[in-house]
């Protein structure tokens, strides 16, 4: 009697996309303007590398709906968001649109997930980068930053030309200026884990702290000083570090650019900015182009590819169950004679 062979279904073969409370991916989005191009590159970037993890998108109010439905319709997970501002103050931001940045401490309060890897809008993922979910807990992982450009230059460490990323070029006079900058990461990228104690914490000491020219990333810094640790810059390439320190970069092993040079957002790139037309930024523009205009990356695209492979999985598989059928059936009938030994 031929053994009952289960039929699979399609259904039986979908693979469960884990968006239990464990991981994702965050951005943020603010304004009506042409970030929502960036945020949606991200999603096309994350499923080309063939992420497990949703992209979670923390979306201001001024957002448009029309926004937000196309970064749905790239599977997005969208998530309104309240600003956050910091204490009323003189501060001149190295850039004045940095005080909406502030806003990008909300995603402490997605406590549905446990751990989430959050990248700016102007990044883009080019190596899978699941992995770094495995990180220990406890700390907060980000990649160092640069102190080169112009936009350092209200700081000592520009004005003496000292970078944490060669610390040994100009060193540090600790006689004149006391101990080095603590160790210092870009906060386009970073590992953490959402806490509502963490959150209410961080928005009470903001408010207790005056704002200074990098917004919230300067906040990050000094908040998480204790438990920051640096990780490979394959995992957040600030552009400025082609230029300034091309010692440290191997371009073929880079996992993650972060579009954060003057002129270098890809969606709005017109090569007339400073180092705009190096041949590594028009090669790294381009890929980013390449995938955001990649229509089989589109989420309806990619399902429809995914749902027809498992369709024809099944299919293949139920014709071969009469065929495994008869052979266990004859199998049953047959006896194994195991070679006889050699004498
Ligand atoms: O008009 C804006 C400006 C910034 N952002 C978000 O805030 C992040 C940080 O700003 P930006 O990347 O421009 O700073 P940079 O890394 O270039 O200093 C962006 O990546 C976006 O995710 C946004 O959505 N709309
Ligand atoms: O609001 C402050 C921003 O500060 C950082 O950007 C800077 C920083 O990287 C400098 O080192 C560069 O020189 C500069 O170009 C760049 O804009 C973060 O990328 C961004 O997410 C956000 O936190
Ligand atoms: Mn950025």
């Amino acid at each position: 009697m031929a053994p009952e062979i289960v039929r699979v279904s399609e259904k039986m073969l979908k693979p469960r996309i884990v968006t239990s409370g464990e991981r994702a991916y965050v951005t943020f989005l603010a304004g009506n303007g042409d970030y929502v191009k960036g945020v949606g590159g991200l999603a096309k970037g994350l499923r080309k590398v063939k992420s497990a993890y949703p992209l979670v998108v923390a979306v201001l109010p001024d957002v448009p709906v029309e926004h937000r439905r196309i970064l749905e319709a790239q599977g997005c997970i969208v998530r309104e968001i309240e600003p956050v501002y910091p204490p009323e103050n003189q501060t001149q931001f190295a850039m004045a649109y940095y005080v909406i940045n502030y806003s990008k401490l909300r995603i402490w309060e997605f406590v549905e997930y446990k751990k989430m890897i959050y990248l700016d809008g102007d990044i883009q993922v080019y190596d899978n980068i699941d992995h770094l979910f495995d990180l220990p807990d406890g700390y907060f992982y980000a990649v160092m930053d640069c102190f080169c450009e112009k936009t350092w230059s209200h700081t000592p460490q520009y004005k003496i030309g000292y970078c944490q990323q060669c610390p040994d070029e100009v060193k540090w006079p600790t006689e004149e200026l006391g101990q080095p900058p603590s160790l210092y990461f870009n906060a386009g990228m970073f590992v953490f884990e959402p806490s509502l104690h963490i959150y209410d914490d961080l928005l009470k000491t903001l408010q207790i702290t005056p704002s200074t020219p990098f917004a919230e990333q300067d906040f990050l810094n000094m908040y998480f000083k204790e438990i920051y640790k640096p990780i490979p810059l394959v995992y957040n390439l600030v552009l400025a570090m082609l230029w300034r320190h091309p010692e440290n970069v191997e371009l073929d092993k880079v996992k993650v650019v972060h579009y954060c040079a003057a002129g270098s957002k890809p969606w709005r790139y017109t090569g007339k900015e400073e180092n705009m037309q190096r041949e590594d930024i028009k090669l790294l523009v381009k890929k980013w182009w390449d995938i955001y205009k990649d229509e089989s990356l589109d989420y309806k695209n990619a399902v429809a590819v995914n749902n027809q492979l498992i369709a024809d999985a099944a299919e293949a598989v139920n014709q071969l169950q009469p065929l495994i059928a008869a052979a266990m059936s004859q199998a049953g009938a047959v006896k194994y004679v195991t070679a006889p030994s050699a004498a």
